[in-house]
């Protein structure tokens, strides 16, 4: 396949309610999306980074360099190539990991277009849809927090995610047990937020029977989580420390989490967020897909990925108006807690011009 132009197009997409994480409150979501032209077909990405490096490293307007700047070219000067050969073309330039995840599930997707192969095939889906759970931000009170869990359980999601921080996290969690009983599947999500010193009071989650608690400490404290997993009984998920195949290895093996949250933006790709499932699965740790409150690009291609065998969790594959009023592409709805994984050509979605036009807020076309 020859790359023949790459569009660059970020988009504007408020909120339907603030989403309040232990790194901040975001009320709009400032998205990058790629469009790849090719001698055979067009190909769409999405660039989970945030516009501000709270997160991750990265950021939108870091993205729009790397890429115009350095992984476009790279590609351009290529000459003909597969998606496969995308990671190994960029590996020369380091990280920006969401950056070349975009890239390559553009060229992914003409390269899928063009043969009428859809993604899920591709990956290895073993479904047809993907149960659904949902991410629930701080909220201001317990009952605001109960109100908003009432309308997701209600709407049919049929995993609660509680995002937690210092302050926030034994009672919400006590609360929602009490309201909404043992059956719910419950899980927490502290982005880094505590140290292995709030080992004793992270240890008061273990009665409340939770999935797993995510992402306690920095993502670079993969000991220090391998130390908490020993003095906690709920299981330890990873999530921000995880950025590669290689790198879920060594925390497996350290112990440092018994369940990845597998984000392709943030390990650089749906194909090696497809060899981080087939580690995990070899290893016999369970995986969900994680959430970066994508559009339905790249919702598209995380409801894909979550219909492989190993993705035995319900993932943050939301429907489009948990975040969104109007999606980019058709809106991804719940049907009885689950999505209908896409049966078109490469991601199987595309996005709707009209939408598309009304949230642009700019866009540049890379000649190659
Ligand atoms: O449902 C979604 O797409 C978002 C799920 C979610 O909570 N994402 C979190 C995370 O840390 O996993 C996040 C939120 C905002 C920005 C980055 C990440």
């Amino acid at each position: 396949m020859n790359l023949t132009g790459v569009e660059l197009r970020r988009v504007a997409l408020p909120l339907v309610a603030p989403f309040r994480t232990s790194f901040g409150t975001q009320t709009r979501r400032d998205v990058l999306l790629l469009r790849v032209v090719t001698d055979g077909a067009e190909g769409w990405g999405e660039c989970v980074a945030m516009a501000d490096p709270l997160y991750s490293e990265e950021y939108v307007d870091g993205a729009v360099d790397v890429l115009r700047r350095f992984l476009v070219p790279r590609l351009a000067a290529a000459g003909s190539f597969a998606a496969t050969d995308v990671a190994p073309l960029l590996s020369g330039f380091h990280g920006h990991r969401m950056a070349k995840a975009a890239l390559e599930l553009a060229v992914l997707d003409a390269e899928l277009r063009a043969e009428g192969r859809p993604l899920a095939r591709e990956l290895g889906a073993v479904r047809d849809r993907v149960p659904c759970g949902v991410s629930v931000g701080i909220m201001a009170s317990v009952p605001e927090l109960l109100d908003a869990v009432g309308g997701y359980l209600d709407a049919g999601y049929v995993r609660i995610k509680l995002k937690i921080e210092p302050g926030w996290d034994v009672e919400p969690v006590r609360a929602v047990r009490e309201r909404f009983g043992d059956d719910v599947l419950l899980q927490v999500d502290a982005n880094t937020a505590y140290t292995l010193a709030d080992a004793r009071h992270l240890a008061r989650l273990d009665p409340f029977d939770l999935l797993l608690i995510e992402q306690p400490l920095p993502e670079d404290d993969v000991l220090g989580h391998a130390a908490l997993a020993k003095q906690i009984r709920t299981p330890v998920c990873l999530d921000e420390s995880i950025t590669s195949a290689r790198g879920a290895a060594a925390a497996i093996t350290l112990g440092a989490c018994s369940v990845v949250n597998i984000k392709p933006g943030r390990v650089g790709g749906y194909l090696e967020a497809r060899r981080i499932h087939d580690l995990c699965v070899a290893h016999g740790v369970p995986v969900w897909c994680g959430g970066m409150l994508e559009t339905g690009i790249g919702r598209a291609a995380n409801v894909a990925l979550a219909a492989l065998p190993g993705f035995v969790l319900p993932g943050d594959t939301s429907a489009s108006d948990r975040y969104y009023r109007t999606d980019v592409t058709e809106p991804f709805v719940l049907d009885e807690g689950h999505l209908a994984v896409p049966t078109g050509p490469g991601i199987g979605v595309t996005p709707r011009d009209d939408e598309l036009a009304a949230v642009t807020t700019w866009s540049e076309w890379l000649p190659l």
